[in-house]
C-alpha cells in the first residue's frame, strides 16, 4: 500500500499532522486488514474503490528541517515506530532529495520561508509531476504556482493543531481540474479527514478559516483559562477548575457537531428564569465577551491576508 509523504518543514504542524496520520492508521489497521498494492499501478479511472482507498494512505514518511536542533528535537517525538512499524525519516538541509523521493508534499513552514525553500536549485524538478500541499497562512496558490513548474498541482489546506489528537478541523481548497483527480482528492481528504474534520472551500475563505480554524485553538484557550481562573477566585483548587472548564466547553461543542443542537439553543436550556446563568451572562454581556470575540476574528482574518505577502512583516 502507500505512497511517501513528505513534510516541507517540520514543526508544530508538521509533527500534529505526521502523528494523527500515524495514530489514524493504527487505528484503521486495529480494525481491517489491508493489502499491499503500488503507488506507481495507478492508471487514472482504472481504480477499483478498494485500491483507491489502498492507494489513498501514505506508507513511507519524510519530515524536513534545516537546523539540528529541529533534527534531534522530532528524532525524540518520532523516535519510536508507530503500532504497525512506521518510523519518520528525519531529513536535515535535504529538501530536494526528499521531495525527490516522495509523491505528495505538505508544505509546512513559515509563510515567509516558502519563496526560499522553493526556489532551491532542483526543487522545481523534484516537485513535477506531483502534489503540493500548503498549510501556509496568508500565502497564495497563484503566488505558490508561481513558485513551481505549471505540471505542480498546488492546493491549500488549512489545518490546526488539535490534528495531532485527531480532533482537527481542516478546510481545503478546491481542487484543481487534473487528470488523477480521483485520486489526488482521495488522497488530501484522506490525510485530513483521518485527522478530524475536512471541508472543501473556495480559496477566497482562506483567510477566514485561518482565523477561526487555525487561530481558533488559541482563543479557546483564552476562554478556557478564563473560566478556569474564575473557579479559582471561587476555591476551586486549580486543576479541577480546568479540568471542569475543558470537559463542559468539550461537551457544549460536541452538543452543537453531534447533535446539530443552536448554540442559543443550548444557552436557553441552561437559563432558568432568575437563575444564577443569567446573571452570569449579563455580566457577560456587559464586557462585551461577543463583539470582542468576533471582532478578534476579524482582526485576524485581516492580519492573515498580510502574512507572506511582499512588502509585509
Ligand atoms: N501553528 C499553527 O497552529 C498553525 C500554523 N499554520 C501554518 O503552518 C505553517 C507552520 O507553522 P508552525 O508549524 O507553527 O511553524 P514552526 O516554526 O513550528 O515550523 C516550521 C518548520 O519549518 C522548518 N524550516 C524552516 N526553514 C526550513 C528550510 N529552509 N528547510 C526545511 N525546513 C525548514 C523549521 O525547522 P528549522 O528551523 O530547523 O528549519 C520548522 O520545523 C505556517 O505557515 C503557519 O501559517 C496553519 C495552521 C495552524
Ligand atoms: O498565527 C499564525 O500566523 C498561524 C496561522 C494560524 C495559526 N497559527
Amino acid at each position: 500500500m502507500g505512497y511517501t509523504l513528505c513534510v516541507l518543514g517540520c514543526g508544530t504542524m508538521g509533527v500534529a499532522i505526521i502523528s494523527g496520520v500515524l495514530a489514524s492508521l493504527d487505528a484503521k489497521a486495529a480494525t481491517s486488514f489491508l493489502p499491499a498494492a503500488k503507488w506507481e499501478s495507478h492508471t487514472p479511472g482504472t481504480l477499483t474503490p478498494r485500491e483507491l482507498e489502498d492507494e489513498s494512505l501514505p506508507s513511507r514518511f519524510l519530515a524536513c528541517v534545516s537546523r539540528e536542533e529541529s533534527a534531534t528535537k522530532l528524532r525524540g517525538v518520532f523516535q519510536s515506530p508507530s503500532a504497525l512499524g512506521y518510523q519518520v525519516e528525519i531529513m536535515k538541509n535535504k529538501n530536494v532529495d526528499a521531495v525527490q523521493s516522495s509523491n505528495v508534499v505538505i508544505l509546512c513552514c513559515k509563510p515567509q520561508q516558502a519563496h526560499i525553500i522553493l526556489n532551491e536549485p532542483g526543487m522545481k524538478k523534484a516537485l513535477d509531476g506531483k502534489l503540493l500541499i500548503s498549510i501556509l497562512a496568508g500565502v497564495t496558490i497563484s503566488q505558490i504556482s508561481a513558485w513551481v513548474l505549471p505540471s505542480t498541482k498546488v492546493i491549500r489546506a488549512m489545518p490546526n493543531t488539535p490534528c495531532k489528537i485527531r480532533e482537527g478541523m481542516t478546510v481545503v481548497s478546491t481542487l484543481p481540474p487534473s487528470s488523477s483527480v480521483e485520486l489526488d482528492k482521495s488522497i488530501i481528504l484522506n490525510i485530513f479527514s483521518s485527522i478530524g474534520r475536512c471541508r472543501i472551500l473556495e480559496e477566497k475563505h482562506f483567510d477566514a478559516c485561518t482565523a477561526l480554524a487555525g487561530s481558533g485553538p488559541a482563543f479557546a484557550c483564552i476562554f478556557l483559562e478564563a473560566m478556569a481562573d474564575g473557579g479559582v477566585m471561587m476555591g476551586l483548587p486549580r486543576a479541577e477548575a480546568l479540568e471542569l472548564a475543558a470537559q463542559t466547553l468539550q461537551g457544549a461543542a460536541r452538543m452543537t457537531l453531534q447533535q446539530g443542537m443552536h448554540p442559543a439553543q443550548l444557552k436557553d436550556s441552561v437559563t432558568t428564569p432568575g437563575g444564577c446563568t443569567i446573571a452570569g451572562l449579563l455580566a457577560m454581556e456587559d464586557g462585551r465577551v461577543r463583539s470582542t470575540i468576533a471582532r478578534a476574528i476579524q482582526i485576524a482574518t485581516e492580519r492573515a491576508s498580510e502574512l507572506g505577502q511582499p512588502g509585509k512583516k
